[in-house]
């Protein structure tokens, strides 16, 4: 687990470091330096032409304390100091003040030369407004000089990215290599940041963990290696009851492809039993294609009776996905709303149902909480929550958040970067794996498949976390394989089978 952070809270962090564990700022200037100084190395030589752009705060100051440690290396950089220079941050002045007396030039304006690698230190988390005027003048050059070919660098953040929300504050540098100090920051993940932060590698700059259960950062991501930590162990002496009964009540007389990719992810992500509820033209469809599936199919309105005893006997319900919003739909989102205890994962026409019936919305209301998962993509999240898209995407993390305590339900908010919100306050869930060849038809089926699956034996937020995460990262993997433009929605699911043959694999190895 990694824990990524809004500039407030890294303030609080660099404070923490400072005032109550006695580290000296210039301390943590000088690892920031080290870090970064660590990561260009490599491309190093004395005919390198490098040029440093800083600013007038910290983040300047990381990179005057870096030009001193290329002049030790007998490297020469043109620094180019840009703002006024009476209001220095205590720290920046005092690595100017070494460079002047080491005898190290700091100009005010940049020259027009050539130059192998730029490193952008003009703003990092202190960025509070949108970027105009002489430091404007400089992101452009900084871009210019990309658009050449010259490596970009940016330390902390690209300049003009917004730490907390990724947005460009005006104009942003585009970097090749972000060196992330301490956290990755919530600006690197999120769109368009993300883009404009090239590769970003994180380095442990020497602050000490200083969060606490309660007073954690606002968001956490999974790392490859934390699956193994996470996903549930299968019992050798188990059966299929053991694994998990999982109704899945799913497509409509046009979706048949919806149900039968779910129910595939629900079986391929290690469920013990599927039952399938679905309109009758599905049925021979999924005889062929899911015969581990059992199946009621309806024609005309559902038997209310055989669906109670689906409900009564499935440990994890997942509904929604091409049921369409007709009134056999309308009816069997009534009926699993009603009984308001099983564990449920409510996808796509679900969603929609919820959003247009005041009745189903109070059912969810008095549902057990902590019971229900909601895979939201955009357009179903602001019907759900009666706001706009604008206002939707000005904080996301805000809203999902709102709405999950509201409803008591986890909210996994689907998007390029998918964030999960829990009903209590708990940490959001940032996804970092996916791509935007997962932009086609039933990916999202997939993803609600193999949340129901996990459902069965993980605890409901980390069922949510971990489906979205193991969804990203066979997307990865069928993008590999596909290509981002030809690969489908069945293809991640195929690759959601190999990971998790994988990660068993790694785990019957370690024991
Ligand atoms: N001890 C630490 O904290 C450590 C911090 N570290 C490093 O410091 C960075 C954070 O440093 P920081 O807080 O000094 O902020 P920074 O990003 O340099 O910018 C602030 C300056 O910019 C100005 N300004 C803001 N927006 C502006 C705009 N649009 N247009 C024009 N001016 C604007 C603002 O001026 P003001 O708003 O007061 O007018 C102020 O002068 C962090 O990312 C990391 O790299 C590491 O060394 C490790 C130890
Ligand atoms: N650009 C992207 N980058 C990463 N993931 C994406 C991108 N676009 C879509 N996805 C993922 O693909 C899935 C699409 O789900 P959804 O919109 O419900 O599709 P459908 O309704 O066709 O099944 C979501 O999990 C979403 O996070
Ligand atoms: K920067």
């Amino acid at each position: 687990m990694e824990y990524i952070v809004t500039s407030k809270e890294m303030r609080e962090c660099d404070m923490t470091a400072i005032k109550d564990c006695g580290i000296p700022a210039m301390v943590l200037m000088e690892r920031a330096a080290l870090s970064v100084f660590s990561e260009i190395e490599a491309f190093l030589s004395e005919t390198i032409r490098i040029a440093i752009f800083a600013g007038c705060g910290n983040n300047g100051g990381d990179g005057l304390a870096l030009a001193r440690l290329l002049a030790e290396k007998g490297i020469h950089a043109d620094i180019f100091l840009i703002g006024n220079t009476e209001k220095l941050s205590m720290e920046c002045g005092s690595q100017l003040s070494i460079l002047k007396q080491l005898g190290i030039t700091v100009n005010s304006k940049s020259a027009k030369a050539e130059y192998d690698m730029v490193v952008d230190c003009l703003f990092g988390t202190g960025l509070t407004r949108e970027i105009t005027g002489i430091y404007e003048e400089a992101v452009r050059a900084i871009n210019c000089y990309g658009e050449k070919g010259s490596r970009v660098i940016a330390v902390d953040i690209p300049s003009g990215v917004c730490a907390d929300s990724g947005k460009i504050l005006g104009c942003a540098v585009k970097a090749e290599l972000t060196v992330a100090l301490q956290y990755g920051k919530a600006g690197h993940y999120l769109y368009p940041g993300k883009m404009l932060c090239g590769h970003t590698v994180v380095h442990n700059i020497g602050i000490p963990e200083s969060f606490k259960s309660g007073k954690e950062p606002s968001f956490f991501s999974y790392r490859e290696e934390d699956i193994h930590g996470i996903l549930p162990e299968r019992a050798a002496f188990g059966n299929k009851g053991t694994f998990g009964r999982i109704l899945l009540v799913a497509g409509s007389r046009d979706m048949a492809g919806a149900a039968l990719l779910c129910g595939k992810t629900i079986l391929r992500s290690g469920a013990g039993m599927l039952k399938i509820i679905t309109a009758a033209e599905n049925r021979d469809l999924i005889l062929r294609e899911l015969p581990e599936a059992m199946i009621y199919t309806y024609e005309g309105k559902p038997e209310e009776e055989k669906v109670r005893q689906s409900i009564a006997w499935a440990d994890v319900i997942v509904a929604g996905c091409g049921i369409s919003t007709d009134e056999n739909a309308e009816l069997l989102m009534e009926m699993i709303l009603e009984q308001g205890e099983k564990r449920a994962v409510i996808d796509a026409d679900g969603l929609n149902l919820i959003a247009r019936e005041g009745s189903l919305q109070e059912k969810l209301l008095k549902y057990q909480k902590g019971r229900v998962i909601l895979t939201p993509h955009p357009g179903e999240f602001i019907r759900l929550a009666g706001i706009s898209m604008n206002t939707y995407k000005e904080n996301p993390a805000f809203y999902l958040k709102k709405l999950a305590k509201e409803y008591g339900c986890v909210i996994a908010g689907k998007d390029a970067v998918t964030l999960v919100a829990s009903p209590d306050e708990r940490m959001v869930y940032l996804n970092r794996t996916g791509n935007d060849g997962m932009a086609t038809a039933g990916s999202g089926d997939v993803l609600a498949g193999v949340i129901g699956a996990l459902s069965a034996s993980l605890e409901y937020f980390q069922a949510a976390c971990c489906g979205v995460f193991l969804h990203g990262l066979a997307g990865d993997m069928a993008a590999e394989k596909q290509g981002k433009r030809g690969m489908l929605a069945s293809d991640i699911s195929a690759e959601l089978k190999e990971l998790l043959k994988e990660e068993t694999a790694e785990r019957e190895k370690r024991i």
